[in-house]
């Protein structure tokens, strides 16, 4: 007879059932629950360390709320795994992040339990209050519970969100999970308030609690909370946290991992509170696996492993990565012209700015997570005469929108945009998806917008961005490694709004912009074994565009087809805009813009995310072949559909 290694987690099949568990048996919950979380992320790959960071207070929360009456948001998502294997989606972990499989994030669509989706971060409070006027005007809903961590919480997101709830006084719980993690170390001063609150205290001691929860507290806990409020605060009333100072009671902090603690002070909140409440909860990034604990990242983001060594399995690529490319070129750039600066929104590493920081670490500034103000930062620096490079991954960039065109566009401010993660990105999905920079970006007067086609064209467009002072200019490029073509020895700075020919030919022309040329490359070799004539031209540039190009290759050829990593309303717009307003469109020229289709794209791999967007080789072959035909029949793509 076998004997499972996880008797507890067998008997839960939904928090239902963790509600008729003793203390002692959630304890044991938690403990398998944390071993299923390195089993399943060692196959998939995915967010490990803050998920084991918070095993207690999933176990824990949903032991004590009454899910999914009672919403429970998980800020960003990251950490949601436990929280999925709680909530009968146990069996399909080691689908997760995988095409067809379960997401990284929490999600609407694939659970009653995920009330609100997430990915980008500090959201949860602003949701929370949404669902918890909704229970006020009678809305079939229960309590409402935000769990936010450190680094999210340093967002301005989660400041007016906790302003407005603090002003609306309604009973909703934010339960603060605070790791001293972000990726990266967090920074700025609101990681150093939340360090000092609970550096000189014992985790297990409450430093103030109102009456109410005090009383509701078992009598060794009442007794240290009062005492430790007493410490803190020199009196009984124990207001002066930041928090209170919003109108939330302030419960903690204590320890997370202790569920002797999580439980009571979760009972106790949820009887009495009326209010918004904050719980402060210390956690540890990686808690319970050794290679996460020690390693420096905490195992934030990890691909397959083995479970013994904690070794993971990362292929060794052929090409140095966009985001190393950029990060070096950055550097080599800096080192002559000392006006360079980078900006990073908590992804040093992940946008290559710590390799800048490296070599010069005071023209480095990570701003925890404010792509806003991460913008209007840099736009005050153009203004002062520096040259700051904003690295902000494509979609994280959306968040800083109004700021790109109220405080940098309008003011023609040269603020240099460093954009990673463009076009379809993996295993993250759809909310990670670099879809929509071209389109809003392009759309702005005064903009400049480039797009890399491999890592060389990358290096000229650092040099181009360092030498273009005249007013803003961003450039795209996608996650992962390059091309492996020669590398120069340093950028050139290209002629803004030229784009270049890479092959002439005289049927169809491919007009490219960015990373997919490869495939267009592919795709023009499939049509020359047919008898196919193509021309392949990179646009390097969809703001301002290279007009006489267009115009040329619309002249010369049967068919023109512009193709982009990017939503419909980006690079293609922006060419049929031109050449309708030139005419260019009278004449019957056969024209088709190849984007991604009007649809969100779940998690894949980035190669079947594009099939699934009828963007291969194969694809834009069959286009051509249509377009050329003799019979001009055109053979649809089914994107969209
Ligand atoms: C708007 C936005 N910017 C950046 C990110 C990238 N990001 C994901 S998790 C994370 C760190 C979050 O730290 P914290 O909230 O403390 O959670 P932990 O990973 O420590 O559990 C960052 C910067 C994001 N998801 N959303
Ligand atoms: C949750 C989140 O937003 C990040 O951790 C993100 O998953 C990082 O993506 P990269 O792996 O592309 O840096
Ligand atoms: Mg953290």
């Amino acid at each position: 007879m076998t004997h499972s290694l996880t008797p507890n987690l067998d008997r839960v099949a939904g928090p239902s059932d963790l509600r008729n568990m003793d203390d002692a048996t959630l304890t044991a919950v938690a403990h398998e629950v944390r071993s299923e979380v390195i089993s399943a992320v060692s196959q998939t790959g995915g967010h490990l360390g803050s998920s084991l960071g918070v095993v207690e207070l999933a176990v824990a929360i949903h032991a004590v709320f009454n899910t999914p009456m009672d919403k429970l948001i998980w800020d960003v998502g990251h950490q949601c795994y436990p929280h999925k294997i709680l909530t009968g989606r146990r069996d399909r972990m080691t689908t997760l992040r995988q095409k067809d499989g379960l997401s990284g994030f929490t999600k609407r669509s694939e659970s009653e339990f995920d009330p609100f989706g997430a990915a980008h971060s500090s959201t949860s409070i602003s949701a929370a209050l949404g669902f918890a006027v909704g229970r006020d005007m009678g809305r079939p809903t229960g309590d409402a519970i935000a769990v936010i961590g450190d680094g999210s919480i340093s967002a301005g997101m989660a400041y007016e969100a906790m302003n407005n709830a603090g002003h609306e006084g309604r009973r909703l719980f934010v339960i603060l999970n605070d790791n001293e993690m972000s990726i990266a170390p967090p920074v700025g001063a609101m990681s150093s308030y939340l360090s000092r609150m609970y550096a000189n205290e014992p985790l297990a001691k409450m430093k103030s609690l109102a009456e109410g929860f005090e009383a509701a507290l078992p009598p060794p806990m009442r007794e240290g909370a009062k005492r430790a409020r007493q410490l803190v605060t020199g009196n009984l009333q124990g207001s002066g946290t930041l928090f209170e100072e919003l109108g939330f009671e302030y419960i903690g902090p204590i320890n997370g991992h202790d569920m002797g603690q999580l439980l009571p002070v979760l009972r106790a909140a949820r009887a009495r509170a009326t209010g918004p409440v904050l719980i402060h909860c210390c956690t540890v990034k990686g808690k319970g696996y050794a290679p996460a604990e020690n390693s420096a990242d905490k195992y934030h983001g990890v691909s397959k492993f083995d479970v013994e060594s904690g070794t993971q399995a990362k292929s060794k690529p052929n090409a140095p990565s966009y985001t190393k490319v950029f990060g070096d070129t950055l550097t080599d750039e800096a080192a002559r012209d000392p006006n360079i600066v980078g900006i990073t929104a908590a992804m040093p590493g992940g946008t290559g700015i710590d390799i800048l920081a490296k070599r010069f670490p005071s023209r480095v500034f990570d701003v925890g997570i404010a792509e806003q103000h991460a913008v209007t930062f840099a736009a005050g620096m153009a203004a002062s005469g520096l040259k700051p490079f904003c690295a902000i991954y494509s979609t994280f960039l959306q968040r800083g929108y109004d700021q790109v065109v109220h405080d940098v566009a309008l003011q023609n401010l040269p603020v240099r945009f460093a954009i990673d993660r463009a076009g379809l990105v993996g295993a993250d999905g759809a909310t990670h998806a670099g879809a929509f920079d071209v389109g809003y970006l392009a759309a702005l007067p005064n903009m400049t917008v480039m797009a890399a086609a491999d890592e060389a064209e990358l290096m000229h467009m650092v040099a181009t961005a360092v030498a273009h002072d005249s007013g803003p200019i961003a450039f795209r490029y996608p996650r992962g490694s390059g091309n492996g073509v020669q590398m120069p020895e340093r950028g050139e700075v290209l002629e803004i709004g030229k784009g270049r020919v890479i092959q002439e030919g005289s049927d169809v022309a491919f007009l490219s912009f960015g990373a997919h040329l490869a495939e267009v490359e592919a795709a023009a070799r499939l049509l020359e074994k047919d008898g196919v004539s193509v021309t392949i031209a990179d646009a390097r540039f969809a703001k301002p565009l290279d007009i006489e190009l267009i115009l040329r290759l619309a002249r010369t050829h049967d068919a023109l087809i512009t193709i982009e990593q990017g939503a419909r309303g980006g690079f293609g717009a922006m060419v049929l805009h031109e050449l309708a307003d030139r005419g260019a469109l009278d004449q019957g020229l056969k024209i088709r813009t190849v984007t991604l289709p009007d649809r969100f794209i779940d998690q894949a791999s980035p190669d079947e995310m594009y099939a699934d967007a009828c963007m291969t080789r194969f694809d834009l072959y069959k286009m051509a072949v249509a377009l050329t035909s003799s019979d001009g029949k055109v053979v649809p793509l089914t994107k969209g559909a």
